[in-house]
Order: C-alpha cells, then structure tokens, then sequence
C-alpha cells in the first residue's frame, strides 16, 4: 500500500504525553428534527483514537464541523441546532468521563477551557464552521486553531477532501503532526483499491446520480473487473441500451456519457453487469411494487429497485470475486417495498469472502439498518461519502497530503 500513508505519522509514533493535542474528528452526524443524533457511527469511530491520547495523558482538545451553516445569513435559532452540544453529551457517555465544552472553538472562552485542561482530560470545541474562516481555509483563523495545541492529529476522515483551516491551514504550522487510527484505517482500505487490489475486483455502484459519479465511474474502469449497477443510476444506463424505463428517474442528458462509459468499458474488457429485472409501482410513495423484466416496464410506472433476477446476478459475481467495493444503494432503500435489493447486497457482500468496502454515505447506512450481524461482516465501511470517492478516484486530498513529512 506504499503511497498512501508515505510520510505520515501514525498517533501511536507521536510523543502526546502531558501534551495540549488537538485532534480533528469527524461528528458531522445526522440529527433528527428533535436534534437527536440518529447514527452515532463517526462518533464511535473516533473512540480509539481519544482514548489512546487520554490513557497517554494527553490534554485532548477535539474539533469538528457540524452541517453547513451561514454565519452572518442564519439566525441564532437555525445555528445553535448545529450546535457540537448532542455530540459532546454522547461522547462523554461513550467515553464515561467529563467532556468539556466551550461556548465558541477560539477567542477567550475556548482558551480559557483549552488551557485549564489537565494530563487525562478532554474538550470539544463548538462547531468549528461557525466562523465563515474555516471553509475559506484562512490562514489568521488556522493559526488562532494552532495556538490551541503543540500536536495535531487529523482523524476525521470525512472531511479530509476539504482544504479548510482546520483541517489543512493550522495541520501545516505543526512539526509534530499525523493521523489517526480511523484515518489510519480508511486510507489503508480505500487506498490498496486504488494502489493493489486483489481480482477479481467487482465494484458495485448505485444512488441517485450518474452526474454525481463521472469521476468514480471511469477511474474504476481501469481497475475492476466487473462493475454493477443499479438504483436510478442503472435507469439512465438501461434508457441508453434503449430500453423504455417510462416514468423512472433518468438523467436524460447523461444519456450519451452512460453510452460513452459502456464503450470504454467493452474496449477494456470490463463487464458491466445492468439489471434485468426491477421493481416498479406508479409512485414513489407506493405501498407495494411489482416485480418485471427491466424491458417491460409498464406503462405510467417507475423502477424502484433491483429485482429478484438482478439480485440473484449480483450476488453470483461476490462468490469468485476477491475485492468488492459498494457504492450507492439499489434503490429507494429508505421505502420497505423497494429496500429488498439494497439489503440484499448488504447481506450477500457479509457473506461473501471478498475484501468488502463500502463507501460511505447511504451505502453505509444502509448496511447498518440490515443490522449489526452484517456490518460486522464487512471489510470496511467507510466514514466518508465524498472523501471516499475522491480517494477511489486516485485524488490527492488535502486533509491527507498535509500530513506528510519528509523526514
Ligand atoms: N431507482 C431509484 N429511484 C429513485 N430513487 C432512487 C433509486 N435508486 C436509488 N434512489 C435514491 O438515491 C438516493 C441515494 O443516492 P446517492 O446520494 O447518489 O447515493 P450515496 O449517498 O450512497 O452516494 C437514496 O435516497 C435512494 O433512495
Ligand atoms: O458528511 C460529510 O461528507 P459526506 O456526506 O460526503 O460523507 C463530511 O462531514 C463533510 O461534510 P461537507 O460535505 O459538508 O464538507
């Protein structure tokens, strides 16, 4: 996996003992109108790498990003329910200690915690995009963040696509800098997909868009050895073989990139493995859907999912294969009657003996709704939606290229 993690310096390599170490996670979690957190899987994630600088005793001041918000054009109301309060609440329960948090992420009260910290105590900062200087990467707002700390440790995967402050402008003013064990896992995983995975190497793409996904797409043309498709993206690919998919969703003006792609795909002796069945009713909020041959979708309908058939060509091709990467669910998941050929993939990729990555966002929410016994099962299952994509897509990412030193 050379490359990848070339000049970076795991957390277990970096001196934190007594330490003020500033660690960026990732708690972009979802919340619920009630402003409950609904998967608390980032938090989680980040849990070895807090612990090992508290057990160290560091003094851990931990930072993230919650949402998008507009400073100066939201009012107080609409910014405090992105407020890092539920998630500073739920890591103190995870880790079973006190989780101080100040009211701002700089300025004097941030200080004033950040300072008081003792050897074993930890801090979260209030969301860091509060200030309109994070996501323009500003170098006054980077250097306020480094004042905080005298190590920095990037362990929020998520966001490391991003060249903001935190997470690229203070890295850089650091000599004692590195990752941690997520970020440590996520690049090891997602990186031997792109530097050395093993074949046959079977990549699984889904979701809403084809636009989304150009790049992933054809990077992955020159590496796998098959690719499936389904969800709305298989519609747009389905309608350019010139099937009539009547009232699917379709990108119709992506009709001749989906052409463009299964030529270069033939040229390159890739399979492209598209659905001969799906799962079809008149609306998205149908209480049922029928099962028919993705040639004769009938009239005044949609296809909602994969059906049975395509399900059954799917799962074959996990059986001979030894890398599968997952991207995008096979249909309207978050609806009962279309969720079949969602989980069913869920299920056949646990059981499969491939090495087994799912790239973030839905695809890995959805593996988590087909319950712990599946996630387990799982190679890996990324943190990061966009973050993985560009990484599948062979990008430098700034978040990561940061962290580098030569020495
Ligand atoms: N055939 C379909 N028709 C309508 N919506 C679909 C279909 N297949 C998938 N979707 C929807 O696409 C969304 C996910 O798309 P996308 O954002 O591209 O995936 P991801 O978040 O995994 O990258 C889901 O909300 C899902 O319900
Ligand atoms: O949730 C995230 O991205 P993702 O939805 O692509 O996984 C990250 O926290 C980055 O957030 P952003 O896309 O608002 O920069």
């Amino acid at each position: 996996m050379e490359g990848y993690l070339e000049g970076i310096r795991p957390i277990r390599d970096l001196e934190i003992e007594n330490k003020r170490v500033f660690i960026r996670v990732d708690f972009n979690v979802p919340l619920d109108e009630n402003g409950a957190i609904t998967d608390d899987s980032r938090i989680r994630e980040a849990l070895p790498t807090i612990k090992h600088a508290l057990e160290r005793g560091a003094r851990v001041i931990l930072a993230s990003h919650l949402g998008r918000p507009k400073p100066g054009k939201m009012t107080d109301a609409e910014l405090k329910k992105l407020s890092l309060e539920p998630c500073g609440s739920h890591l103190a329960g995870l880790l079973g200690t006190e989780v101080m948090m100040p009211e701002d992420c700089v300025g004097d009260a941030a200080k004033k915690v950040v300072y008081d910290l003792r050897a074993g105590q930890v801090c979260l900062l209030e969301n860091l995009r509060f200030h309109a200087e994070e996501e323009k990467n500003d170098e006054a707002f980077a250097r306020e963040l480094a004042e905080h700390a005298e190590v920095y440790v990037d362990d929020a995967f998520g966001a490391v696509h991003r060249a903001h402050a935190s997470v690229h402008g203070m890295a850089k003013t650091f000599r004692d800098r590195g990752c941690g064990f997520l970020l440590e896992k996520e690049i090891l995983a997602l990186g031997k997909l792109v530097t050395a995975p093993d074949k046959p190497y079977v990549a699984v793409l889904g979701g809403a868009k084809v636009s989304d996904k150009i790049a992933v797409l054809e990077a992955l043309l020159q590496k796998v050895d098959a690719l499936l498709i389904g969800g709305a993206m298989a519609n747009t690919f389905l309608a350019a073989k010139g099937l009539n998919l009547q009232a699917s969703k379709i990108e119709t003006d992506k009709l001749p990139l989906a052409r463009t792609i299964l030529e270069k795909a033939r040229e390159l002796k890739v399979d492209v493995v598209l659905p001969t069945d799906v799962v079809v009713a008149g609306s998205l909020g149908a209480s049922s859907g029928q099962v028919v041959n993705a040639g004769a979708v009938p009239e005044g309908t949609m296809a909602l999912d994969i059906g049975p058939s395509s399900l059954r060509d799917f799962t074959q091709r996990f059986v001979k294969a030894k890398t599968v990467f997952w991207n995008g669910p096979m249909g309207l998941f978050e609806k009962e009657p279309f969720a079949a050929g969602t989980f069913g993939v869920a299920r056949a990729l646990a059981e499969s003996s491939a090495f087994t990555v799912v790239g973030g966002g839905d695809s890995a929410a959805a593996v988590y709704a087909a319950g712990d016994a599946v996630a387990k099962k799982m190679g890996h299952i990324s943190t990061g939606g966009g973050a993985s994509l560009e990484l599948i897509e062979g990008k430098k990412l700034p978040g990561i290229e940061v962290l580098r030193r030569p020495e």
